[in-house]
């Protein structure tokens, strides 16, 4: 009895240390964009600072934590607020990131990223990254400098999330706040506040504790091993545009966007994707000019359906489904660099 009981404490042993080195020989590489979590201000009471002053080196030594949980490896792509995102900045992105995993420099990937357009990196890449390993983003609220900063418990867990095995092939997720969600659905919902991060029409994908995630589900939404969307040759992406309908608002965005040369406009409507007789006139000269029209809608949640109050047929408009404009807009510019079939491109807001 003693024997077996002792064969079974050394077997427990055993797989703990072997399931902690296997960990610790997870690659993980950061690459960091700048963002409120590489912000520093004056002084640590103050609310005024700079996004994206801090290198990556630093952020690091504020975690030493996390070489325990993975081999990390940093590598700065920008040093920008994310209100400062670019095109450029996301197609440096997406190509150094298929290009580690193509030359296997690292098991899984943590972008450090302003908050403000985290949703839309995480987007873009999500249907962009042609590998399935781990692609995380993760930013703070408050700037590194700040009393309780949240960027160095954020990025422990993005790391986290990163290096465990469970994390492949569920697309590119956001890691924040103790929650991981899916590039797709997330969205930022707050201006200042830590909890910022929700999906508005389902939930986190995953809840993180004590250095471990667990998931609950993850989208049946198909990411980019599984779309057309090759920018590997890319230097610039389509103009597309975003108009906001309002009461009593006037076309006069949309038609600049149109006249500035704009292939598609993604209008974001009242309700399930409305617009008043002004607008609908303005939108109905776009689509006949071949200009690709995607209703979206301001609402914070739901989806924007087709042939509702609007006649899409006879408006020569397409619809986002559950996307909100910004992220409508990244994948009508990636649509329209394979396409400019209406049909099709309305067949990937409901297959991606
Ligand atoms: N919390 C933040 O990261 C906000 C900042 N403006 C950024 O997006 O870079």
């Amino acid at each position: 009895m003693k024997r077996s009981l002792s064969k079974i404490y050394l077997l427990i042993v055993a797989v703990t240390i072997s399931f902690t080195s296997f960990a610790q020989n997870v690659r993980v590489k950061i690459l960091a964009t700048g963002g409120t979590i590489a912000g520093a201000g004056a002084s640590a009471d103050r609310a005024a600072y700079t996004a994206g002053k801090l290198p990556i080196d630093e952020l690091l030594n504020a975690v030493p934590q996390i070489h325990k949980l993975a081999k990390i490896t940093g590598e700065q792509v920008a040093s920008i607020g994310s209100q400062d995102m670019s095109v450029e900045v996301w197609l440096k992105l997406a190509k150094r990131i298929n290009e580690i995993f193509a030359k296997n420099e690292a098991d899984a990937i943590v972008i450090t990223h302003g908050t403000d357009t985290q949703e839309e990196t995480a987007f873009f890449l999500d249907l962009t990254v042609k590998y399935n390993k781990p692609v995380v983003l993760v930013g703070a609220m408050r700037p590194a400098t700040a009393i309780s900063a949240d960027g160095p418990k954020n990025l422990l867990d993005a790391v986290v999330v990163a290096a465990d095995p469970n994390s492949q092939g569920r697309g590119v997720m956001l890691a924040m706040n103790e929650r991981v969600f899916d590039a797709k659905s997330v969205t930022k919902t707050n201006s200042t506040s830590l909890e910022t991060f929700l999906s508005t029409n389902f939930g986190p994908i995953g809840l993180i504790y004590d250095k471990k995630v667990q998931y609950y589900y993850t989208p049946v939404r198909q990411s980019g091993a599984n779309t057309p969307f090759d920018v590997s040759k890319l230097t610039t992406l389509p103009r597309v545009d975003v108009a906001y309908m309002y009461a009593d608002a006037d076309p006069t965005a949309l038609n600049a966007f149109v006249d500035a040369g704009a292939k598609g406009v993604v209008f974001t409507g009242v309700g399930n994707g409305n617009m008043n007789k002004k607008n609908y006139d303005a939108i109905k000269a776009a689509t006949d000019k071949g200009v690709i029209i995607v209703r979206a809608t301001r609402t914070p949640g739901g989806r924007v359906t087709l042939h509702d109050e609007v006649d899409d047929a006879a408006l020569g408009t397409i619809v986002s489904d559950d996307y909100n404009a910004q992220k409508a807009r990244i994948l009508l510019m990636l649509a329209l660099t394979t396409t400019t079939d209406k049909a099709k491109i309305q067949d990937m807001y409901f297959k991606y």
